[in-house]
């Protein structure tokens, strides 16, 4: 008589075949942990908990494991999340928690979405040891780790993998471990992480790799893209960040030569990506956020060898709020006007339209130029609640026209500001850093970033 299999509770080296272990995962056998139940990690543990239906998320918040296990969803700006959460919660899909070890106790499948930063560009990896560690207090043989968070290439190898096989005493190979990035957009995470991109799969082993295909299998719609370890997979997702951080190096360090070829280089830009092989991205204010501004530094800073072009990029990048200023500082010169004397407002301080995120944005940056150089600076910004740098005033865009301005920055093209009542200015200079007003009538002088009116 066949010995009626138990459905495995660990994939990792489970004695059941693909089928089976796909009922397991789908069918909620599988007990899932996720780490990070922030912008990415909680609309990815939701999509896990529809996949699985036993996904417990794990916060250092309490704030947030208290507000996510009640049901409600302390993200912002997710299209449909927070009613996934108060549907999976309701039925026992989901809960969430402080208690990293007691999850990870209960969990055969790990997933870490905690934040990976930079200070003093260098990562900090600080968040991640500490749930790598957790998650190995509570490590089974058997169980899976699969890391989303974006790290520096071969962290798996060299920094989790030790902090699992000591925290646990286990041996990898006893339990598995993968690196699956997320390449997800605020905004529209959960359509991006059920399968807008396909997915990237990076196993320390092939019954890793076999693993993470079978999860993410159930998870997302997209192609999966099995590459040869953690670290292949490490470099996809940081060369995708490296080369979005120095192709709008490329757009910016171009649209600083406008002046001096007398071209609107947008227009030429735009025409030039006709070709097949081209795609230069758009120049701005700057590059903000805290992914594609940090990512770098996780190869700069880890590499041995010399990076100039990453450093180079970056150095671009980070000088172009200081072009925007100076740009404005022209236009407005060119109206007889001075800077030092005049009344300025900021439009923007999020550093991409309709997202509340202010990390290494733009157009702070270019609040904080103009509050050292102008008399008076307000800040306009209908998505951002975080308060404006230091002597910058935050007005609202209802009660920003009773202000007289003299200079308008547009540094984030928020889609309110297609409403921006330029009517009710008498004499304002506007620099449109985005090229948001392309199309609208404003009546008053607009220098537009890069289009070739400036002297450089
Ligand atoms: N935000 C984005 O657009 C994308 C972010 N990523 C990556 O996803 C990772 C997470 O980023 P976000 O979700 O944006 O961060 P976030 O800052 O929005 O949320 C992080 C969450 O993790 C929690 N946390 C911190 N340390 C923890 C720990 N030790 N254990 C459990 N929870 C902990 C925080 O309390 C917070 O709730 C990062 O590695 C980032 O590079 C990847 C693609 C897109
Ligand atoms: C679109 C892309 O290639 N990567 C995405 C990126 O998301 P992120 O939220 O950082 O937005 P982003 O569109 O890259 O913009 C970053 C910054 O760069 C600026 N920016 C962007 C594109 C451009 O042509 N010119 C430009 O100046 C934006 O204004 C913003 O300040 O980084 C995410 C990440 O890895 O965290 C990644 O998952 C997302 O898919």
């Amino acid at each position: 008589m066949s010995s009626q299999r138990s459905e495995p509770t660990g994939l990792y080296g489970a004695d059941a075949d693909e089928p089976a272990r796909r009922r397991a995962f789908a069918g909620g056998a599988v007990p899932v942990a996720v780490y990070g139940l922030g912008k990415m990690g909680l609309p990815l543990a939701a999509v896990y908990a529809e996949a699985s239906g036993a996904v417990t998320g794990v916060d250092i918040d309490p704030d947030v494991a208290e507000a996510v296990d009640a049901g409600e969803c302390p993200v912002e700006g997710e299209p449909g999340l927070p009613e996934a959460v108060e549907r999976l919660t309701a039925d026992g899909s989901l809960s969430a928690t402080t208690d990293a070890v007691g999850a990870a106790a209960a969990a055969s499948v790990h997933v870490v979405i905690v934040p990976t930063l930079v200070a003093d560009d260098e990562p900090d990896l600080s968040a991640l040891e500490a749930a790598v560690r957790s998650v190995g207090e509570g490590l089974d043989a058997g169980d899976t780790v699969i890391i989303e968070s974006t790290v520096p290439p071969r962290t798996c190898r060299d920094r989790v993998a030790p902090w699992l096989e000591a925290e646990s005493g286990l041996e990898l190979g006893e339990f598995g471990l993968a690196f699956c990035p997320e390449r997800t957009m605020s905004g529209r995470a959960l359509e991006d992480i059920r399968g807008a991109h396909p997915k990237v799969v990076g196993g320390a082993d092939d019954e890793s790799a076999r693993v993470a295909e079978l999860i993410y299998g159930e998870i997302t719609d997209a192609e999966i893209y099995t590459v040869s370890d953690p670290a292949t997979a490490e470099c996809v997702k940081v060369f995708e960040g490296l080369y979005r951080d120095v192709n709008i190096a490329l757009a910016n360090e171009l649209a600083t030569l406008a002046g001096e070829f007398g071209v609107d280089v947008p227009e030429a830009i735009e025409v030039a990506n006709t070709q097949p092989f081209c795609d230069i991205h758009d120049p701005g204010p700057g590059v903000g956020g805290h992914c594609i501004p940090y990512y770098p530094y996780f190869v700069i800073s880890e590499a041995e060898s010399a990076t100039p072009l990453l450093e180079t990029a970056r150095h671009v990048n980070e000088y172009m709020p200081e072009y925007t200023v100076d740009r404005a500082t022209e236009a407005l010169a060119d109206e007889g006007r001075d800077l030092s004397e005049a009344t300025a407002a900021v439009f923007g301080l999020a550093y991409r339209p309709g997202v509340d995120e202010t990390r290494a944005s733009p157009g702070v940056d270019v609040a904080e130029l103009l509050a050292d150089r102008a008399e008076t600076v307000y800040a306009v910004d209908p998505v951002t609640t975080d308060s404006p740098p230091a002597g910058v005033e935050r007005v609202s865009l209802d009660d920003i026209d009773a202000r007289e301005l003299d200079l308008a920055v547009v540094a984030t093209a928020h889609d309110e500001f297609e409403s921006i009542p330029w009517d009710a200015f008498d004499d304002v200079v506007v620099l449109d850093g985005r090229r948001q007003l392309d199309g609208q009538a404003v009546p008053h002088p607009v220098a537009r970033l890069g289009d070739g009116s400036g002297k450089n």
